[in-house]
Parts: structure tokens; C-alpha cells; sequence
């Protein structure tokens, strides 16, 4: 049975305890690995050799020679694309069509956007005033800010660690990286492509294990931990913050949703029908950014539920090897039971079920697997938990309005503000609602349209902090003001 092993200081290791935990395949329950787990010894000595690694060629390199390993790592993940195509879609059950276009390219266009715009970015100088009519010149400098801990989810598990991995590196750091429990293949591997492509070792470090009371915990309680990235829950957020208090260390937190997408009746109704079938439906609904509630305004709401309703059921549910398959299975078991336990939650609350709402039929050698079906309710009051809960699954409410405001007010109404997406060929419109919206991040008539430039992150209870473009700079890197009497 292939085992995965930590990452340390370039060489990968097994735990002390011997302690291993199962990687399932979603789609057919089988077993693809056994993963160590780690303890406090090997958080540690991780830990250890990315301080050590500060210190080495790696803390010594210029900025022009840490980018250009960083577009070997780039072209490293590209030259073993299948391999990491196919560890990524064993872990989640995505289809390949699906993560060949956005979670393998998107991992490697992490480290290049990074490293070229670490090249070209300037910083801030003032010129100032002394009494004694000489002057004085102050400027700022970048250092790295030293041990990044990042921890990252199951979702889009290339694409959110190297999302964070890409711009840490990028700015001179070292990193320990805390993958999901439940997709530890394509961190792992990056160890290899990390060596190939010359990246010190000790700089890029992965530990494997789960949360509480294991690998993640270990890490973020760790004092030698400079600053914690995290991505995944609004409940394990405010754990991570809770830890990263002890010692004053910074985080970054890009947390849950309950994403609003709001059409009005002037949209282009077949932009809007396929910008919300893929918000809701993408990656089998496992996407932070992704839309659980619909408002519709009332003119068109029927006939956007029966094309939705259509469009929803044309999907193909497949395995990720189906060249035909657009919807593949949940992530794990434990997560469909989640799932499925707001399928039912929705009866109970009342929800006209508009398609799906259970479990599809498969052929025999899937029927193991961890499959729902895409969901659409109606009629359910604003108050409802399958209304105001993440669910995190392909599933969505859809609810009319009459006016703007209302439109607004209900999609602010809820305590999370991570994306938002409004249909509409008003312009003024658009504008208006764009800046109401309580939401680190709103598309106009588009969903998931992303450039690496722009800042990303959420307000209220969806994160802390923005990452992209500098605004990924200013965290990772610490800035220093040099003042210089003249
Ligand atoms: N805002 C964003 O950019 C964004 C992006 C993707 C996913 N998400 C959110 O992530 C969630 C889904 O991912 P998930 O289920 O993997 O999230 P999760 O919070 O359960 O786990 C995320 C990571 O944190 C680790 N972890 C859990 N408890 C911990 C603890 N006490 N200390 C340290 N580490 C701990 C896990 O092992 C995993 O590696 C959803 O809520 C989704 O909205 C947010
Ligand atoms: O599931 C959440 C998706 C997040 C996407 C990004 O962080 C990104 O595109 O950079």
C-alpha cells in the first residue's frame, strides 16, 4: 500500500508513532494511501528546518534568482501536470475536466504571478523637514516575515495551499504546510517538484494529520510560527486566531460563506442561468465562493427556476476519468452526510423541492461512492438554517423579489460576506448594488472570474485580512521604514 510521508527539510519522513490515517477515494470508497500522521516531533523539526532555511542559501539568494526557481516550481507542476491532475482527483472526486482547467493550472500560475510580481513592485519613500534645514529621507524595505504556517482545506487543495505557498515564497519566507486530512497527494508531491526545481531545503515543508489535537493544532500552537494563513471554516478560523493570539502572531483568514447571488429581471437571462449553475454547482458545490441563495426578481422568477431546474438536471454526474462528466462526487463520506442531513432539513423546513434533494442512482462499481444530487428549493423562509447555514454543497435556495433594496437587504442580511454576484445589464444598477454589498469580493453578469491581481478575501465572519496581488505582499512580507537624517 503507498504510503504518504511528511516533507522535511527536503527528504520525506515518516512519524515517530507510526501513527497512519486512511486517504479514501470519494468515488468508489477505496483506499488510495495511508498517510502519516504527525506529532509534536515532527511539527517541530519541520518547524525547525524552515527557521534553519532562513538562514541558508536560501535567505542569502536575490530576489531575481528566488523567482526564477520559482518559475522551475511553475514548470515543474506543469511538466507532471497527469500526475497532479490525477493525485488531485483520486483525493475529491472532481471531475478532470473540471480540475484540468482550474486547479492544476491555477497551482501553477501561483508561483509565476507571484515571483514577477515580487520583481516589480515598488515601495513607499517620503522626504521630510528637520529643524536643522537638512532634511530627512525615509523608505521602506520588505523582509520576509520568516515561518509561515499555512493550513489549507479540501476544496481546491493545490490551488488554496499554493495560493498562499506561491506568494510566501515569493517574498523570501520558509513555510510548514498543514494540508486537509482528507487531500494530502498533490502537497506531498510538490515536495518532489520543490527538489527537482532547486528550492532549498528546509523552505517548503509539509506535515501531515488532521486538526484538533493533531498536526494542525501542533503547528499553530507552535512559538516558532511567524504568521498563520489559514483557509477553511469560520469555526476553525476563530480557533487558529485563538492560538495564533499566544505569542502576538498575524494571521490571514479566508473563512466560510453563504453566498448571494441576486438577477434581476433585466439580466441576460442566459448569462445568468449559466453563471449560477456553475456558482452553485461547481466542483459538486465546494466552493467557498460559490452561491447557495438566489434572488430573483419576481418578473422572471419562474422561468429562471424551470431553466435552472433544466440546466441542473442536465449535469453529468460522473466519475473524474468520464470525459463526459461535469459533476463528480462529494468529497468524503463524512461531508455527504452533512449534505444530505440539510437535504432533509429543507423538507422538514418546508422547501418545495425543485430537483434532486437525495442521493442519484449509480452503476454498481460507483454505487460507494460519496454522490448527491444538485438540489434547487424554493419556498423556504429567510430564517430557515438551510437559508442562513453553508451547506457546502451543489445545492441552492431560490427566493423572489420586488424591489433593489430589498434585494440588498436580504443578500447583507446574513452574518458572512465573502462573494456575491449580480445579474443585471443596468449599469447603474450594477454600480449601485456592487457598493452596497457587504462583501470582500462581488462579480458583475460573471462568477469565479479571478486575477491574481486583485485582492481576495471576505468581510464580516468570512475572513480577516486580503490576500493577491501586494495585498499578498503586505502579508507575507514584514515593512520596514528606514529614516535617514540628511
Ligand atoms: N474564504 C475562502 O477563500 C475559502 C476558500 C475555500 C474554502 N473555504 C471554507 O473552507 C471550508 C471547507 O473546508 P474544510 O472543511 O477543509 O475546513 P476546515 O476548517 O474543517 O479545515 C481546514 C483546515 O484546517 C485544519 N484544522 C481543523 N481544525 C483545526 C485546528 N483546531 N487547528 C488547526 N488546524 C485545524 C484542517 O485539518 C484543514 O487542514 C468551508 O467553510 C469553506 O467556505 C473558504
Ligand atoms: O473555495 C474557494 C475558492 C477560492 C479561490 C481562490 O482563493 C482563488 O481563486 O484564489
Amino acid at each position: 500500500m503507498k504510503e504518504i510521508k511528511h516533507f522535511i527539510n527536503g527528504q520525506y519522513v515518516g512519524s515517530a508513532s507510526g501513527k497512519l490515517f486512511d486517504n479514501v477515494n470519494p468515488v468508489n470508497g477505496q483506499l488510495i494511501a495511508k498517510v502519516h500522521e504527525a506529532g509534536e516531533t515532527e511539527v517541530d523539526a519541520a518547524v525547525k528546518a524552515a527557521r534553519a532555511a532562513l538562514k541558508g542559501p536560501w535567505g542569502r539568494m536575490t530576489v531575481a534568482e528566488r523567482t526564477e526557481i520559482l518559475h522551475r516550481v511553475a514548470d515543474g507542476i506543469t511538466a507532471r501536470f497527469d500526475e497532479f491532475l490525477e493525485a488531485e482527483c483520486q483525493d475529491t472526486g472532481k471531475p478532470k475536466s473540471l480540475a484540468s482547467h482550474i486547479d492544476i493550472p491555477r497551482g501553477a500560475a501561483n508561483f509565476k504571478v507571484f515571483a514577477d510580481l515580487i520583481k516589480n513592485v515598488a515601495t513607499e519613500a517620503f522626504e521630510m523637514a528637520t529643524p536643522d534645514g537638512a532634511g530627512a529621507l525615509n523608505y521602506a524595505v520588505r523582509r520576509p516575515k520568516g515561518v509561515i504556517g499555512v493550513i489549507s482545506p479540501w476544496n481546491l487543495p493545490l490551488l488554496l495551499m499554493t495560493w498562499k505557498v506561491g506568494p510566501a515564497l515569493a517574498c523570501g519566507n520558509t513555510v510548514v504546510v498543514k494540508p486537509s486530512e482528507e487531500t494530502p497527494s498533490t502537497t506531498a508531491l510538490l515536495g518532489e517538484v520543490m527538489n527537482a526545481a532547486g528550492v532549498p531545503a528546509g523552505v517548503y515543508n509539509v506535515v501531515h494529520g488532521f486538526g484538533g489535537d493533531s498536526a494542525g493544532a501542533f503547528l499553530t500552537a507552535h512559538p516558532d510560527v511567524d504568521a498563520i494563513t489559514f483557509t477553511g471554516e469560520t469555526g476553525t478560523g476563530e480557533t487558529i486566531m485563538r492560538a495564533a493570539a499566544k505569542g502576538v502572531r498575524q494571521v490571514s483568514l479566508e473563512l466560510g460563506g453563504k453566498n448571494a447571488g441576486i438577477v434581476f429581471a433585466d439580466c441576460d437571462l442566459d448569462k445568468a442561468i449559466e453563471g449560477t449553475l456553475r456558482s452553485a454547482f461547481a466542483n459538486c458545490g465546494q466552493v467557498c465562493l460559490g452561491t447557495e441563495r438566489v434572488y430573483v426578481e419576481r418578473p422572471i422568477f419562474d422561468e429562471f427556476v424551470a431553466r435552472l431546474k433544466a440546466g441542473a438536471e442536465a449535469l453529468k454526474i460522473g466519475e473524474p476519468n468520464d470525459p463526459e462528466a461535469n459533476f463528480g462526487s462529494l468529497v468524503s463520506h463524512k461531508h455527504r452526510e452533512k449534505v444530505l442531513s440539510y437535504y432533509q432539513k429543507a423538507k422538514d423546513e418546508g422547501a418545495t423541492v425543485v430537483t434532486g434533494g437525495g442521493v442519484p442512482e449509480m452503476p454498481a462499481h460507483l454505487a460507494g461512492g460519496a454522490w448527491v444530487q444538485p438540489t434547487i428549493w424554493t419556498g423556504l423562509p429567510d430564517d430557515s438554517a438551510v437559508v442562513t447555514e453553508e451547506i457546502f454543497g451543489p445545492c441552492c435556495h431560490i427566493r423572489p423579489f420586488d424591489t433593489e433594496e430589498e434585494a440588498i437587504e436580504l443578500a447583507n442580511s446574513l452574518p458572512y460576506g465573502l462573494a456575491s454576484a449580480i445579474w443585471t445589464e443596468n449599469a447603474s444598477r450594477a454600480h449601485r448594488g456592487a457598493g452596497q454589498i457587504e462583501a470582500g469580493i462581488v462579480w458583475v453578469n460573471s462568477w469565479f472570474l479571478r486575477d491574481l491581481r486583485t485582492a481576495f478575501g471576505g468581510s464580516k465572519q468570512s475572513g480577516i485580512g486580503r490576500e493577491g496581488g501586494v495585498h499578498s505582499l503586505e502579508f507575507y512580507t514584514e515593512l520596514k521604514n528606514v529614516c535617514i537624517k540628511l
